[in-house]
């Protein structure tokens, strides 16, 4: 096969920031993604309706004209998030989930959820109105190694949280291990999971051989082989409970490489030929819809998108620019270390 058409993808789950990174970043995802899942840890975090609905505003702003673009908004939860507001975000349709980080567990983060206990009563409104939960599903516990911080979680936040309050609909995002996959094909409802462009592709030799690679480093860190084998097998089955978040989460590159690194992947600009790429090794073009474009709607109760892209096979291989340049100064793309020859028309 050498062209393929679906319908225009969407991100679950993207880091677009703000201010001049914003406007440097921003192009790369409304040239082919329709809508996007808009993470909310800016600095400060975005987290009453109010918040969200500026933000909205000066994303919309920094559209290039001629793309349309929908962001869906997201709430950052704290220990006082008030479930008022966060159903009065829901019912004029500004936001789409709220977003629990563990206290610490990622960029931007310190302000987020240390006692579940004090997140219950917003999360009892969520469940009741159908607002869905995104997760960074790691724990912070210092004493757990940092390649078992997602099994850790599932098994001691997540599975008790969704035994507590089973109507509440929960996204486990960036899903990177094999246990991820597995616990979410266990669950029949009120369960779905979003993958990575890069964790389908990177496992955590790409971080450490020959050198520390800043570049590769994420959170979730990725994990062994055999995740990621999981992750593709997830991703390629066309089941309905996985679907792309890209996680494109841009850092310039002073903030990568130093002596302590943000952790971020920015994938926005290859992620559709990337993805092509993988699907095609696992000899599943014909899922790659789903994944992109059909999961993640069917899930948030959006429809697909009406127009299509098509992707083209060329002979030559398709390059990127090694870095963007943006007014907040130089982002590294995500190199997948093969050659892509998948382009979108
Ligand atoms: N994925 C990352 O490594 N970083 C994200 C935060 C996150 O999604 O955990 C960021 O905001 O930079
Ligand atoms: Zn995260
Ligand atoms: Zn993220």
């Amino acid at each position: 096969m050498s062209s393929l058409i679906i319908r225009r993808p969407d991100d679950w789950h993207l880091h677009l920031r703000d201010g001049a990174m914003l406007e440097g970043v921003i192009g790369d995802t409304s040239r082919h993604f329709a809508r996007a899942i808009i993470m909310p840890n800016l600095v400060p975090p975005v987290v009453t309706t109010q918040d969200a609905r500026a933000y909205r505003e000066r994303i919309l702003k920094a559209v290039p004209s001629g793309d349309r673009f929908e962001p869906l908004m997201t709430l950052y939860l704290t220990e006082h998030t008030n479930p008022d507001d966060v159903e009065e975000g829901k019912r004029s349709g500004l936001i789409t989930a709220v977003k629990l980080y563990p206290a610490g567990a990622t960029t931007n983060s310190h302000g987020g959820v240390r006692d579940m206990d004090k997140a219950m009563p917003v999360l009892e409104r969520m469940a009741k109105i159908g607002l869905p939960l995104c997760v960074h599903g790691e724990v912070t516990t210092p004493e757990v190694d940092i390649f078992d911080r997602e099994k850790v979680f599932i098994d001691t936040v997540l599975d008790p949280l969704r035994k507590r309050l089973p109507e509440l609909k929960v996204t486990m995002e960036h899903v990177t291990t094999e246990d991820g996959v597995q616990y979410i094909r266990s669950a029949d409802r009120n369960l779905a999971g979003s993958i990575t462009t890069h964790h389908l592709i990177i496992n955590r030799n790409d971080i450490l051989v020959g050198g520390i690679q800043p570049h590769y480093y994420c959170l979730p860190v990725a994990k062994r082989e055999n995740h990621r084998q999981a992750l593709r097998k997830a991703a390629a089955s066309g089941d309905a409970r996985f679907f792309l978040g890209t996680d494109s989460a841009p850092h310039v590159d002073p903030l990568k490489e130093c002596g302590c690194g943000c952790a971020g992947i920015y994938t926005s600009i290859n992620t559709m030929s990337c993805l092509a790429h993988v699907f095609e090794q696992e000899d599943a073009l014909d899922k790659l819809e789903a994944f992109t474009s059909l999961n993640g709607p069917a899930w948030y109760g959006l429809a697909p998108n009406e127009e299509t892209i098509t992707l083209v096979k060329r002979d030559q291989s398709v390059t990127f620019p090694p870095k963007i340049v943006t007014g907040a100064g130089p982002v590294t793309v995500f190199n997948p270390k093969f050659p892509l020859h998948w382009d979108v028309a």
